[in-house]
């Protein structure tokens, strides 16, 4: 199937990318079949890519034109490796190449961006909307078997994305040593980590179509059911936004369409009657506005580019989280595919080095901040409003009766190796991403300065000692041979977390997980916001963001479910009035 090119210009809605967060507004907002909505996507249709569809071809699409490569900045806290960044560019955007985990957030993340000035902005304004989403599979009995659960309350069978497990989790064999393992570790079985709480052991969900193995990604569960009855509705594929074009007035910048372009050398305008919505993901969103002029003034003017709205925000505080990978030599060859995770809190990691280091942590905030600051592009944000989300973000990791996962400790079984990547969820680091020429079509920099904060490298050092214990931990233990990745050669049994060898070796072989946030945060103005709780972006009168860039903080769980449901919940607004109906 194909989306079809459309010989009119002019439409209520543009949006800029076919994403989660794109293809859910466009699938809200024509549902009024007087309303009408385009959809920009640099990218293709791959409803048919056998690489892309099929469970079983995970990874196949590595080499192909189905997703932005970029290479990171050099990051100046390790060595200056610079990193490989992925982001889908195809109709479906990112979910068309992400790894299908389907896992919501910890409440009490969702919670805190209600205090960073966005009302409404709480778990349980969120969700509705996590259920809207969702068309759950129920599992088969064997499935069941295997190890998959649920909690009834936590689903909805009826909505958009095609949740469940797919026939090769049927094939694992390992469900039981994992669990077992964990539960003598201490973490309690947690029946469904997608009802906002997800400490202990979990079996988790896939966005795939369970009956056929097929990858649910967002084009085939927002767009291609909707493509044939609405003609009101149109997608321009292979066509890559450049900017916002503007008319002013007194007081506010309006946005008056698109300029983009696709045939070599062929530039249109795309108009919007009412807004243009910018969902080009975490990476393009901040990229786009600084093309239009949006962004800081210095930054800007150094490019050759006139500020339309000075916004330096934008592009600043980038969050994303390091992965690292611990592996193990077994002698039995394990067949499957296994969704086995162990989330682990700051008290799990720490025990009774819990209270120190959170002392520790909250001496240090105002240097932190510093730290952070510097590290910015020049008057992009202030000590105080970094200062209030790192302390937030405190507040919610070292509180002594937290949930909130800092860790994902994910066991995966493939072949004659136990590998297990895991992940510090909420790094303290943060960084920027920014345009760094005046060609729209030039990738921005990507600059996430992992390993910026010390206290970034304790939680993964931590957790991967306590992988360590669950690997001399029966049933474990009795399947694992040697320990391959790092080796206890390269960092010894008696490191521990403040060993600068974890240090070493973690700075030396992480990756980009691939999760970054908070590139046009939705705040208050006060706290340094790009776009208000309604997505809408301050000073302007019709632009919105609808994409991962929004979040404000990092979360726990995986990001297209939050996506998906932060677009819903932002398209509810538009579509019942009120403070998020458009003009
Ligand atoms: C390798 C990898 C694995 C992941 N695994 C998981 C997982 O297992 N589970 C999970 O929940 N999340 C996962 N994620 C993250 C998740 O998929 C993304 O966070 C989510 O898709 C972000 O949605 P978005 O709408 O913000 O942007 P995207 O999904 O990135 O969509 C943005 C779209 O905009 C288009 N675009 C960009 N610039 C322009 C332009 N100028 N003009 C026109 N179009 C443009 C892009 O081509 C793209 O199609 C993974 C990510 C990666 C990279």
């Amino acid at each position: 199937m194909r989306a079809e090119r459309c010989a009119s210009t002019s439409f209520d809605y543009v949006i800029v990318g076919g994403g989660p967060g794109g293809l859910v507004m466009a699938n809200r907002l024509s549902s009024n079949p007087n309303t009408s909505v385009a959809v920009i996507e640099a990218g293709d249709s791959v409803f048919d890519d056998p690489n892309v569809k099929g469970v079983g071809a995970y990874g196949l699409w590595v080499g192909s034109s189905v997703y932005w490569n970029y290479t990171s900045a050099p990051q100046k806290y390790t060595s200056n490796r610079q990193l490989d960044i992925l982001g889908g560019r195809a109709l479906g955007g990112t979910t068309v190449i992400n790894g299908m985990t389907y896992l919501r957030a910890e409440k009490e993340q969702i919670n805190a961006w209600e205090k960073l000035g966005n009302e409404g902005w709480n778990w349980d304004g969120l969700w509705p909307y996590y259920l809207k989403e969702e068309g759950f599979h129920i599992p088969t009995d064997e499935q069941v078997r295997q190890g998959a659960t649920f909690e009834t309350e936590a689903h909805n069978l009826d909505g958009h994305v095609a949740v469940g497990w797919s026939s090769y989790f049927n094939q694992q064999n390992v469900s039981t040593i994992f669990r077992e393992t964990s539960e003598a570790l201490g973490f309690p079985f947690n029946k469904d980590a997608n009802d906002g709480r997800m400490r202990g052991y979990t079996v988790w969900p896939q966005t795939l179509n369970a009956t056929d193995d097929i990858r649910a990604d967002a084009a085939r569960s927002y767009y291609y059911p909707v493509a044939h009855s609405r003609p009101n509705l149109h997608v321009f594929l292979n066509t890559t936004a450049m900017r916002v074009k503007w008319d002013y007035n007194k007081d506010e910048v309006v946005a008056r369409g698109v300029e983009v372009t696709s045939l070599p050398n062929r530039i249109e305008i795309i108009e919007a009657k009412r807004e243009v919505i910018l969902s080009a993901g975490s990476i393009r969103t901040p990229a786009l506005l600084e093309h239009s002029g949006v962004g800081n003034p210095a930054l800007l003017s150094a490019l050759g580019i006139n500020t339309t709205l000075p916004l330096p925000s934008v592009g600043a505080r980038l969050a994303d989280q390091p992965n690292i990978l611990v592996a193990y030599s077994t002698p039995t060859n394990w067949t499957g595919y296994p969704t086995f995770v162990t989330y682990v809190t700051a008290s799990d990691l720490f025990g009774s080095e819990l209270p120190s280091l959170a002392d520790e942590v909250y001496a240090n905030i105002s240097t932190y901040a510093s730290t952070i600051i510097a590290d910015l592009t020049p008057n992009s944000t202030t000590l105080k409003m970094v200062e209030t989300s790192l302390r937030i973000q405190a507040d919610l990791m070292f509180d002594k009766d937290s949930t909130v996962p800092v860790a994902e400790i994910l066991w995966a079984s493939t072949g004659n190796v136990l590998a297990v990547p895991f992940w510090n969820l909420l790094p303290f680091s943060r960084g920027e991403i920014h345009i760094s020429s005046a060609d729209p079509l030039q990738p921005p920099a990507i600059n996430a300065n992992f390993f910026q904060l010390k206290i970034d490298t304790y939680v993964n050092a931590a957790a991967a000692i306590l992988i360590r214990k669950a690997f001399s931990t029966p049933p474990l233990s009795s399947h694992a041979t040697a320990e391959a990745i790092p080796s206890f050669a390269t960092v010894p049994a008696e490191a521990g977390f403040r060993d600068e060898r974890w240090a070493e070796w973690i700075k030396a072989v992480y990756t980009s997980n691939n999760h970054p946030v908070a590139t046009c945060g939705m705040r208050s103005r006060e706290l340094g916001g790009v776009v208000d709780s309604n997505g809408k972006v301050f000073g302007t009168k019709n632009v919105r963001i609808v994409d991962a860039s929004v979040m404000p903080m990092q979360i726990s769980g995986h990001l297209s479910a939050t996506v998906y449901a932060l677009a819903e919940k932002i398209a509810d607004g538009m579509l019942r009035g009120g403070n998020g109906t458009t003009i």
